[in-house]
């Protein structure tokens, strides 16, 4: 692989750009991906914020779905932030009824967990793994995960207030999930561990 690594945001819904911008600041080249066959020439994959049930149904009618549970089961690098951690988990809680995931990510995650009070909120979060101070979380109508299976490792949980104790990022094996959003903050900080994991995965 060469020194760039070419990393496909799913792009059938969702803030496609923001990731973009910041894979690029993160010296990832960025391609969007709509069709299956796009799937083949990826070193790694995001999975946007949006809306997880579009999404779902999209991935369904563009014959997605089971191209990406594959390449996920083969071990492509995958990051998914809010919707993509919807998209990534192997079961949901408060989805609709036919919401499909890609899974991968051996956790529950409760959609639109934070409530009507903090429909949206920011937290300063330690992120294990990334250096150089904490992370500026953005919440969206955020999930969080409700449980992980033991070979899931818990990068960051919600420091304070009514949400305290919650987790909010997770990693297993190469693939890595944030309920917030830092492809909105002009942080690349989380953009760039998730492009180390896609360069080592490689070698
Ligand atoms: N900002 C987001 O990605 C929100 C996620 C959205 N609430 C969902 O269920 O998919």
């Amino acid at each position: 692989m060469p020194s760039t690594p070419v990393i496909g945001v799913l792009a059938l819904q969702g803030d496609v750009r923001e990731h973009a911008t910041a894979l690029a600041e993160a010296d990832a080249l960025a391609r969007p991906v709509r069709r299956p066959e796009e799937l083949d020439e990826l070193d790694g994959l995001v999975i946007p914020g949006g809306e997880s049930t579009t999404m779902s149904k999209l991935a369904v009618a563009f014959g997605l779905l089971g191209p990406l549970r594959e390449k996920v089961r083969e071990g492509l690098p995958v990051y998914g932030s809010c919707a993509g951690m919807i998209m990534l988990a192997d079961k949901i809680l408060d989805g609709r009824d036919d919401q499909e995931t890609v899974g991968g990510i051996d956790m529950t995650v409760r959609r639109n967990a934070f409530g009507r009070q903090n429909d949206s909120f920011e937290a300063m979060l330690d992120v294990e793994g990334v250096e150089g101070g904490p992370v500026q979380g953005v919440f969206i109508r955020a999930p969080w995960v409700e449980s992980v299976g033991a070979q899931v490792r818990v990068l960051a949980t919600v420091p304070s207030g009514p949400a305290a104790g919650h987790i909010v990022a997770v990693r297993q094996d190469n693939r890595l999930a944030t309920s917030f959003h830092p492809e909105l903050t002009g942080d690349h900080r989380v953009h760039a561990m998730f492009t180390d994991m896609v360069r080592a995965a490689a070698r």
